[in-house]
C-alpha cells in the first residue's frame, strides 16, 4: 500500500492506492471523497486514488462531553474524592458542575489523591469559552495538596497575557481552603513585591506551593540566583490558553521549567517511566477553546500519552446512548463552536460611518450596560475610544484597555468594568483571550481579523459566558463581510448569522453634524499629542545583575 501525506495532522487527506487498500485500526477511517487522479511518487502515469479523512487515535479515543452547559450540570456529590474543607468552598461558589468539569475533574480528583505506580498521562482539554475550564485544573491541584508543607513548588500555571493570570490567581485564591501559598508573577506588578511574596524575610529558598505566572515573569524569576525556587517536586504545569502560547513563543520557558523539573524530555521504555533519578510526576495540562488537535502541533509540548477531553455539539443523552463513538467522533462541526446562547448580527455599513453606526447602536440599546469593542490593535483602539468619548460626552463612559496602557492601569480599567462604571470598552486582543467578566452584554468585533477563526471566537466568548445569554454585532463593510462570511462559513458558524444592512439613509441631518464635530475634535487632539499613546510606554525595568544564564536547549 503506498501513502503519501497531502494535508499533515488530525484530519490527514490520504492517498492511498486502491489495489492494495487495507482497513486498519490505526488511524481511523472517517470519510470518502469521489475518486480522482493522482500522480504517483516516482512515476510518470497518473492513477485513480481515494481521498480518505483519517483522525488520529488520541482524538478519536477522546473523552466526550456536551459543549452546551443547558440542560447538562451535574450534581456536586456525582464526584467522589475531594476534601472536606475543599468541598465547602466549592458548595458555596458553586451549585452544580459544568459538563467540562464533570468529565474532568471525574478522572483529575481521584488522580490527586492517589498514589500512582507509573506517572499519568498529559491532559489537553478543549471546550468552549466561558464553559468552566478553569476549574477543571484549579480543583485538582488544590485537592491533592492538603497542608503548605512542601518546599518544592507543586503547581505551575502559565497564561499569556497578565490580566489572565491575575484572574486565575484570584479564582485559586477563592477556593484555597488549605492557606496554600499561591503566588502570582506577572508584569503589572512590582518585581521585588513578587520576590517578598516567594521568599519569606528567613529564608533563600521559596516556600510558593502554587506560582501563576505569564511566561516571561516565570523566567527572570527562575533565573535570578538571589533566591532559588525548587521546581524538582512539581507535579502540575498547567498551560492556560495552550494554542495561543504555542504561536508566540519558541516555548523556551517550558525548557527552562522541565530542565528546573528535572523531567526527562523522552520516555521511550517502561525503564525511563520507573527512572527515579528524574521527576515522573509531572502532570501537563493544555488548555484552550481552540485548542489544534494537530499532533504534529501539540508535539511541541513534549506530552506523556495525552489525553484528550473534547466538548461536542451533541447533547448528553446521544452521547450515552444511541450514538456509537464513531458517529460522534467524526463530526467536524465539533471542532470548535460558540456558545449555545449567543446571538450573532452581522451589520454591513459604510466605512466612513461605521464609528457612527456602532455609537448609535450602543445608544439605541440603554439595556446594554456592559459592551466590549475590539479593535485589531492599540492605534486602532486609541482613536476608536477617542472618538466614541467625543461623540457620547456625557451620556456614557468610554474607556481603552490595551497594550497603551501599562502596569496598575490595566486591573483598575479592567475594574471600572467589572463594577459598571465604565459601560463601553475598547480593546485590542489583549482582553480576547480568558479574561472573564460577569454579564457583558455585548461585544462588538470592530475590527477583523482575515485568518484565523480562533481570534473571532475568543473575542465572541466574553459574552454569553457560564451559560448565560449573550449579544455578538460584527460591524462589518463590504469587502470585510465577504471576508467574514468566508472564515464563518469554513467554521460552520455562519448559520448562526442574522444579517442587516445599515443604509445612511438611516442618519438624520443632526447625527451628521454631531458626528462632523466628534471627527473634528479627534483631529485636533491627534495633532496636539501626536504620540500620547506611545509615550504611556515607558515603565520598563531595568534588567537584573544577579541572574542565571542558562541556554535553550533545542528540543531533542
Ligand atoms: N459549575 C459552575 N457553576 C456556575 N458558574 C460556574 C461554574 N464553573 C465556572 N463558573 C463560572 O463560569 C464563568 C466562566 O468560567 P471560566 O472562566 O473557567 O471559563 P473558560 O471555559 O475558562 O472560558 P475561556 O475559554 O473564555 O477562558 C466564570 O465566571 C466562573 O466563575
Amino acid at each position: 500500500m503506498e501513502y503519501r501525506f497531502l494535508r499533515m495532522g488530525t484530519k490527514r487527506k490520504m492517498e492511498v492506492d486502491e489495489s492494495e487498500s487495507k482497513e486498519g485500526d490505526e488511524p481511523m477511517q472517517i470519510d470518502h471523497e469521489p475518486s480522482s487522479s493522482f500522480k504517483v511518487i516516482g512515476q510518470e502515469t497518473f492513477v485513480s486514488v481515494k481521498k480518505i479523512e483519517l483522525t488520529s487515535s488520541w482524538v478519536s479515543s477522546a473523552v466526550r462531553f456536551p459543549g452546551s452547559i443547558q440542560d447538562n450540570l451535574s450534581e456536586l456529590n456525582s464526584i467522589s474524592g475531594i476534601r472536606k474543607g475543599l468541598m465547602k468552598k466549592i458548595r458555596k461558589h458553586i451549585p452544580s458542575w459544568f459538563p467540562v468539569q464533570k468529565a474532568v475533574l471525574s478522572v483529575l480528583i481521584p488522580s490527586s489523591v492517589a498514589t500512582p505506580v507509573l506517572p499519568s498521562r498529559d491532559i489537553a482539554i478543549c471546550a468552549p469559552t466561558g464553559s468552566g475550564k478553569t476549574l477543571t485544573y484549579i480543583l485538582p491541584i488544590l485537592n491533592a495538596l492538603e497542608k503548605a508543607d512542601s518546599i518544592s513548588v507543586f503547581a505551575i500555571v502559565i497564561a499569556p497575557v497578565q490580566n489572565l493570570a491575575q484572574q486565575i490567581f484570584e479564582e485559586f485564591s477563592k477556593f484555597n481552603a488549605s492557606g496554600l501559598k499561591i503566588v502570582l508573577l506577572c508584569g503589572n506588578r512590582d518585581y521585588e513585591v513578587e520576590r517578598r511574596d516567594l521568599f519569606s524575610s528567613e529564608s533563600s529558598l521559596s516556600q510558593a506551593n502554587v506560582i501563576i505566572a505569564t511566561p516571561g515573569r516565570l523566567v527572570e524569576h527562575l533565573v535570578d540566583l538571589s533566591g532559588e525556587i525548587d521546581l524538582t517536586g512539581l507535579r502540575y504545569l498547567v498551560i492556560d490558553e495552550a494554542d495561543r502560547m504555542s504561536q508566540s513563543a519558541r516555548l523556551e520557558w517550558l525548557n527552562l521549567v522541565e530542565d528546573c523539573a528535572n523531567v526527562r524530555r523522552t520516555s521511550t521504555s517502561i525503564h525511563d517511566l520507573l527512572d527515579n533519578s528524574h521527576n515522573r510526576w509531572l502532570q501537563k495540562i493544555l488548555v484552550s477553546a481552540t485548542l489544534s488537535l494537530d499532533v504534529e502541533k501539540l508535539h511541541m509540548w513534549n506530552l506523556r500519552s495525552p489525553q484528550l477531553f473534547h466538548a461536542t455539539l451533541h447533547n448528553a443523552k446521544e452521547i450515552h446512548s444511541n450514538k456509537t463513538v464513531e458517529e460522534i467522533t467524526v463530526d467536524s462541526h465539533d471542532r470548535i463552536f460558540l456558545p449555545d446562547l449567543l446571538k450573532h448580527e452581522v451589520v454591513t455599513c459604510e466605512l466612513p460611518t461605521k464609528p457612527l453606526v456602532l455609537f448609535s447602536w450602543i445608544k439605541k440599546h440603554s439595556e446594554w450596560k456592559k459592551v466590549l469593542i475590539f479593535a485589531n490593535d492599540r492605534t486602532s483602539s486609541y482613536r476608536l475610544s477617542l472618538l466614541l468619548q467625543f461623540l457620547a460626552s456625557d451620556q456614557f463612559v468610554v474607556n481603552e484597555l490595551s497594550s497603551n496602557l501599562f502596569g496598575k492601569r490595566r486591573s483598575k480599567v479592567l475594574n471600572r468594568f467589572k463594577n459598571g462604571t465604565i459601560r463601553v470598552l475598547i480593546s485590542s486582543d489583549l482582553m480576547a483571550r480568558g479574561i472573564d467578566v460577569q454579564d457583558i452584554d455585548c461585544v462588538v468585533n470592530y475590527d477583523h481579523h482575515k485568518e484565523d477563526v480562533r481570534h473571532f471566537i475568543h473575542r465572541a466568548g466574553r459574552t454569553a459566558r457560564a451559560g448565560r445569554p449573550g449579544f455578538l454585532l460584527s460591524l462589518v463593510t463590504k469587502p470585510e463581510r465577504l471576508i467574514l462570511k468566508k472564515l464563518l462559513v469554513n467554521a460552520n458558524l455562519w448559520e448562526r448569522v442574522t444579517e442587516i444592512r445599515d443604509t445612511n439613509e438611516a442618519i438624520t441631518d443632526e447625527e451628521q453634524s454631531h458626528y462632523k464635530n466628534a471627527l473634528e475634535k479627534l483631529q485636533s487632539k491627534l495633532e496636539n499629542v501626536p504620540n500620547e499613546s506611545s509615550s504611556q510606554k515607558t515603565n520598563i525595568r531595568p534588567m537584573k545583575k544577579n541572574t542565571r544564564s542558562f541556554k535553550y536547549n533545542s528540543r531533542k
